[in-house]
C-alpha cells in the first residue's frame, strides 16, 4: 500500500481516528513492508511513555454489536439461544460494515489487509507445502466448519442486514466471511475492561467475589486462541444477552478489535505494551486503553512492537499468518488418537482410569523444555521464566517398592502425559497391580474413591516408565514419518531456504544439536520464495528439529528406564 492511493487511505483513517477521541502522543502509524503490513512507529519524546491513547468506545466487541440499533435486533435472539457465540458477533459486524456503502467504519476497515499469510489463505497448491503437519490437517477441518458456518448461518443474516441497510457495495460471498475471520483473529485482544465500564447499572454488585487472578500476560498480548471473551466472577451474569465470567476483581474480560492499537506488530523483544486505564488516571482519558513504552529509549522512526504471547510458529501462522524462524517459542504438540485407545488391550478398563485421573491425551513439548535434558541444545533465551521447568508429579511413593529412576531430573516430558501413556501401555498384570492397590486405598480409607494424583501413583507404582517411554518413542517416530512422508527431510528443506538465498545465517540441520542457538534471529522471507511457501518451509522443518530432538530425548531416556528396570 506504499503507493499515493494508500497515502490517501491512511490520511483518512488519521483522521477518522482524531474524530473518534484517539491520541497519537508518541507514536504514528504508517506502513513497514510487504511482509508486515502497516506498524506503529515511535515519532516525538513522551515523558510518561503513553504513546497512543484510545477511547474504549471505539472497541469492537460483543457487547457493541449487540447494542447497535441496527445489529443487535438481528442478533439478540440468536445470541441468547445460544445459536451463535460472541466471536461470531464480530466477525458478522465486520463483514456487513465492509459491504456497507455508507458505514461509518470505511476509514478503518479500508486500512486492512485484503489478504492474509494463514493457511486458510493458501492455494491448493501452497498447501501442499504442509502436508504431514498439523496444521495441514487443522486448516482442512477449519475450512470445512467455516463454509458450513457460512453456508448454515452468516449468509442468511448478512442477506437479511444488507436488504434492510439497502446501500450495499454487492452480494456477500464465502471470501467476506474469510476476510472478516482472519480480521478477527490477527487483530483481537482480550480486553480487561472495568467493571463498571460493562455493567454501569449494575455496579453496586461488583463485590461478589473474585479470586483467581489469572495470567497478567494476557493484558499484554493478541488475543489467545483458546480465551473465550465475556467472563465476571465465576458467575454467568446475563447483561444485555452477554454471558460474562470474571476472574480478576473489577474486571471483566472481553475479546475485541481496538482500531490503532491493533496497528502494532509482534516482536520477540518488544517496545510497548497495552493497558487498559479505567479512572483516567494515566492517559487523561476515562475508560481508555492505552500503548505505553516499555522503558528502554525510542529512536524516532523505530518500530513500537507489541507481544502477542510466547506463541510457536504453529499458532502464529495458523492466527497470524507469520513464522519467526528461530522462534525461541517453538513447540511441538504430541497426543495420543483416542479412537487408537478402542483397539488396545482392556480398554475399558484403561478408558475409566484415564478418566479417573483426569488425564491428558495430549502434550505440548516447548523447545525451551530441552534445556533441561539429556542433551541440552542451549538457547536459553527463557531464562527466569519457568515455562522449561518440569512439575514432575512423580515423586510418588506407594508401597515404595519402586525406586526414583536416576534420570527423572533430566525427563523433559510432562508427567501428565507420561501417565496417559502409562495407563495406555499398561500390561495385564499392570493392571491388575493398579486395581489391587487402588482397592486396597478404598478400603484403608473407608470407601472414599482416590483421587487422581492417588490414581497416578498407583499406576506410576505398577508400571513404571518404561511402557509410556515406549509409546512416547512410537508416538514421536510416527510424527516423523508423516512429516518426511509431507514434505521431505529436515535437511531437504534447510536446502530450499538455503537455494532462496537464505543460507547465511542458518546452521545445516545435521546433527548438531547446538545449532538453534544461532538462529534466532526472525529473519524475513527471502526475494526468490513467496511467503506463503517459506513460512510452511519454516513451520515445518521446525516441526521435524523439534521431533528429531525430543525423539532423541525419549530414547535415552528409554533406555536408561529399561536399564534401571523402570
Ligand atoms: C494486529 S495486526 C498488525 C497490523 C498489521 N501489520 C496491518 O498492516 O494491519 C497483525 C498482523 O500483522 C502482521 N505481523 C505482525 N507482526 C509481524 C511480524 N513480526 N512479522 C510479520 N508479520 C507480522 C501479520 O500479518 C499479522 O496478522
Amino acid at each position: 500500500m506504499a503507493s499515493s492511493q494508500g497515502d490517501a487511505k491512511l490520511e483518512r483513517f488519521l483522521q477518522w481516528l482524531q474524530v473518534n477521541g484517539v491520541e497519537l502522543r508518541g507514536c504514528k502509524i504508517k506502513y513497514s513492508d510487504s511482509d508486515k503490513g502497516f506498524g506503529i512507529f515511535a515519532a516525538n519524546d513522551v515523558s510518561d511513555g503513553v504513546l497512543l491513547v484510545v477511547p474504549l468506545d471505539l472497541a469492537i466487541t460483543p457487547m457493541r454489536v449487540l447494542q447497535d440499533p441496527f445489529f443487535g435486533p438481528e442478533c439478540r435472539a440468536m445470541f441468547e439461544e445460544g445459536d451463535v457465540d460472541d466471536r461470531f458477533l464480530m466477525v458478522l459486524f465486520l463483514t456487513v460494515e465492509r459491504l456497507r456503502k455508507n458505514s461509518s467504519w470505511k476509514p478503518y476497515l479500508d486500512m486492512l489487509p485484503t489478504t492474509f499469510g494463514n493457511p486458510l489463505w493458501f492455494t491448493d497448491d501452497e498447501l501442499l507445502d504442509l502436508k504431514g503437519t498439523t496444521l495441514y490437517r487443522a486448516t482442512e477441518l477449519q475450512k470445512k466448519s467455516l463454509r458450513s458456518l457460512y453456508d448454515d448461518k452468516l449468509k442468511a443474516l448478512v442477506d437479511k442486514l444488507l436488504t434492510l441497510d439497502g446501500d450495499s457495495e454487492r452480494d456477500v460471498c464465502f471470501e467476506d466471511f474469510l476476510w472478516a475471520n482472519s480480521v478477527f483473529w490477527a487483530r483481537a485482544l482480550n480486553i480487561p475492561l472495568p467493571y463498571s465500564y460493562v455493567f454501569p447499572q449494575v455496579e453496586e454488585k461488583k463485590n461478589c467475589s473474585a479470586s483467581n487472578d489469572k495470567s497478567s500476560d494476557v493484558s499484554t498480548n493478541m488475543v489467545n486462541g483458546n480465551a473465550k471473551g465475556c467472563q465476571v466472577d465465576g458467575v454467568d451474569i446475563q447483561v444485555n444477552g452477554v454471558t460474562s465470567v470474571s476472574n480478576q476483581k473489577d474486571t471483566v474480560w472481553v475479546e475485541g478489535l481496538v482500531p490503532g492499537i491493533d496497528f502494532c506488530n509482534h516482536g520477540l523483544k518488544p517496545a510497548a505494551t497495552w493497558e487498559v486505564d479505567g479512572t483516567g488516571s494515566i492517559t487523561r482519558v476515562p475508560f481508555s486503553m492505552y500503548l505505553l513504552s516499555a522503558g528502554q529509549p525510542l529512536e524516532t522512526d523505530e518500530e513500537i512492537s507489541i507481544s502477542y504471547g510466547n506463541k510457536g510458529n504453529e499458532e502464529l501462522l495458523h492466527l497470524y499468518g507469520f513464522v519467526l524462524d528461530g522462534n525461541p517459542d517453538d513447540y511441538l504438540m504430541v497426543h495420543y488418537p483416542v479412537q487408537a485407545l478402542q483397539s488396545v488391550s482392556f480398554s475399558d478398563s484403561k478408558a475409566q482410569l484415564l478418566e479417573a485421573q483426569k488425564a491428558e491425551m495430549r502434550c505440548l513439548l516447548p523447545r525451551s523444555l530441552l534445556d533441561h535434558g539429556f542433551f541440552p541444545v542451549g538457547i536459553s533465551t527463557n531464562e527466569g521464566s519457568d515455562k522449561g521447568q518440569l512439575n514432575h508429579v512423580c515423586s510418588y511413593s506407594w508401597s515404595g517398592q519402586r525406586k526414583m529412576p536416576s534420570y527423572l531430573n533430566k525427563l523433559v516430558f510432562p508427567e501428565s502425559f507420561l501417565t496417559t501413556l502409562r495407563t495406555v501401555a499398561m500390561k495385564e498384570d499392570e493392571l491388575f497391580q493398579v486395581s489391587s492397590l487402588l482397592e486396597e486405598l478404598v478400603t484403608s480409607g473407608g470407601g472414599r474413591q482416590p483421587s487422581d494424583s492417588e490414581v497416578r501413583a498407583a499406576i506410576w507404582e505398577a508400571c513404571g516408565d518404561s511402557g509410556a517411554l515406549q509409546m512416547l518413542v512410537d508416538l514421536l517416530t510416527m510424527r516423523m514419518v508423516d512429516l518426511q512422508d509431507g514434505s521431505g527431510t529436515e535437511d531437504s528443506d534447510t536446502n530450499l531456504l538455503k537455494n532462496a538465498g537464505f543460507s547465511e545465517s542458518l546452521n545445516l540441520h545435521t546433527g548438531n544439536e547446538n545449532d538453534l542457538s544461532e538462529e534466532i534471529n526472525g529473519l524475513q522471507p527471502p526475494q526468490s520464495m513467496s511467503r506463503n511457501k517459506w513460512s510452511s518451509i519454516v513451520y515445518r522443518r521446525g516441526q521435524k528439529q523439534l521431533t528429531r530432538l525430543f525423539l532423541k530425548e525419549a530414547e535415552h531416556a528409554l533406555q536408561l528406564a529399561l536399564d534401571e528396570g523402570n
